[in-house]
């Protein structure tokens, strides 16, 4: 049994739950890994120059065995995550550390302890198998994952799933992700495909999408409400693109940061009036590696109330860090939030606590979501409520460039990775549905 027998199953429309799990597994499949050897391989060199073209890996492995509440599934899409990013340059830690880590925790965590880590933290596919005790799902169905795996075994984290202390995220600090032709699940990261949209479209949201929802409109983040203004730093990017739309549908107002007439006409699409071109408008927050410049914060802050009408942010949505942070707090209003998932431009932050302590305002530490929310987040892509935002897809074999795209910020929205799905376009169910919404779903392609 090989990886195209499935496929054509996946592709005939006569087949039942029955034919899938009647199909034998392939004994290994194809997958995007870096190898535990290489973790020094980019020692020396800035940031910037670690090229993941070079540490990723389009490797033949075995399929792992299947555990209880787990589920096989066959990857018909992915989609890259920075978190692929951070693991194929090795910062700001090595993942195999994590998989270790993970690894000492069962017997059954054990088998993700391996030379190699197959990455990806995205997934639209089908069901192929299911482990003891999962009756909710079953072979032969579509599904999207989300990537927060949990062992729920400590009450810490039964109100708030993400408060799980053996909280790890998918395909990051676990193996078996979803770059990959079959990918290892549990079984709660699954939630049905939105069946308006092709394999790769599906697969874009889910992680970017879950962590802009709990970060912005979920009560354990910055709870939008109507009317705030919310300054969007990365507006048109992986984060940013579902932010935007969040606020939009919300009745918020949302202050578009982006770098290039393209991003801003993006974010002009999406709805949003209010944009900042960071690059044409030069803001240099840092005078040197170690100076901030308050004035440059105030000819942003300057620049913010000019397309409010004088009125400063409820909300940051954060995530570039140490750049950005110091004028972050900064802009935000008396009594406002700054809400923070990242720290993409480097993680120690400094910032003026005059202006945090005196104008009483909140930094809120966020990431990724809970079960619920993953789950709610999910359910406005499935309404068209909101849209993906894939603009370039790539196959299996040109991860690493996709990755690259992403390192380097040559992107926008997101970037889709086809794994077993042979084209795109595929996967479509309600046609209907789509053709309401097809030019919101499109608005990222080919810009
Ligand atoms: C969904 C997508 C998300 C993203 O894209 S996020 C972006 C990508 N992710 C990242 O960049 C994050 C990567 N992860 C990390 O950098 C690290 O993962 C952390 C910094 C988050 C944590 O580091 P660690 O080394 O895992 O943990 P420690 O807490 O620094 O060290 C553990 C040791 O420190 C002890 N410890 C912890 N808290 C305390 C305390 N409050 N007082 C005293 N000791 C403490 C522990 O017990 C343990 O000790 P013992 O090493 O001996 O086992
Ligand atoms: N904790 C969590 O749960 C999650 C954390 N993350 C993290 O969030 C970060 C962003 O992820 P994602 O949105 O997918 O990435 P993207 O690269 O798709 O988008 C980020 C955008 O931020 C802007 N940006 C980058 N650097 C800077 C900077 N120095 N100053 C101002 N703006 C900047 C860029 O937009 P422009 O150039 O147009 O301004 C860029 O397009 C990553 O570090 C990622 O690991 C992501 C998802 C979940």
């Amino acid at each position: 049994m090989t990886v195209k027998d499935i496929l054509a199953a996946i592709q005939s429309p006569d087949s039942t739950s029955e034919d899938f799990a009647a199909l034998p597994l392939p004994e290994s499949y194809r997958a995007i890994t870096v190898h535990k050897d290489e973790t020094e391989m980019f020692a020396g060199l800035a940031t910037r120059d670690k090229d993941p073209r070079k540490s990723i890996h389009l490797d033949e492995v075995p399929l792992p065995e299947l555990g209880p509440g787990e589920a096989l599934v066959a990857v018909m899409a992915s989609s890259v995550n920075y978190n692929s990013v951070w693991t194929s340059i090795f910062e700001p830690l090595s993942t195999f550390g994590f998989l270790e880590r993970y690894g000492r925790t069962s017997e059954l965590a054990k088998r993700h302890d391996l030379p190699y880590h197959i990455i990806g933290s995205d997934l639209a596919g089908v069901v192929l198998r299911t482990g003891p005790g999962v009756n909710a799902w079953r072979p032969g169905d579509e599904v999207v994952a989300h990537c927060l795996s949990v062992e729920l075994e400590s009450s810490d984290g039964h109100n708030d799933t993400m408060l799980d202390p053996e909280q790890r995220i998918w395909g990051f600090e676990t193996n078996f992700g979803g770059l990959a032709e079959i990918a290892l699940v549990k079984s709660n990261q699954l939630m049905p495909k939105p069946d308006h949209l092709s394999w790769e479209e599906a697969a874009a949201p889910g992680l970017v999408n879950s962590t802009a929802y709990r970060q912005l409109v979920s009560r354990n983040g910055a709870a939008m409400k109507q009317g705030d203004n919310v300054l969007i730093w990365g507006a048109s990017g992986g984060l940013g693109s579902y932010a935007t739309q969040f606020a939009l549908a919300g009745g918020a107002n949302p202050i578009c940061v982006v770098s290039s007439p393209q991003k801003a006409e993006i974010c002009r699409a999406m709805g949003a009036e209010a944009i900042i071109d960071r690059n044409a408008e030069g803001y240099r927050f840092w005078k040197d590696e170690n100076t901030q410049d308050p004035k440059e914060w105030k000819r942003f802050g300057k620049r913010i109330r000019e397309l409010t009408g004088g009125e400063d942010i409820d909300i940051v949505f954060e995530h570039p860090g140490r750049e950005t942070f110091g004028a972050s707090v900064f802009v935000t209003r008396k009594g406002g939030t700054i809400t923070t998932c990242a720290s993409t431009s480097g993680y120690m932050h400094e910032y003026d606590n005059r202006y945090l302590w005196m104008s009483l305002k909140r930094i809120i530490g966020s990431h990724f979501a809970n079960y619920r929310e993953a789950w709610e987040a999910n359910r406005l892509i499935a309404k068209g409520k909101i849209h993906p935002t894939l603009s370039k897809v790539y196959s299996l074999e040109d991860t690493g460039q996709a990755a690259y795209d992403v390192h380097r910020n040559l992107h926008q929205g997101k970037v889709g990775v086809l794994c077993m799905a042979p084209e795109e376009g595929l996967g479509v169910r309600d046609q209907e549905k789509r053709a309401q919404h097809v030019d919101a779903i499109n608005r990222f392609r080919n810009v």
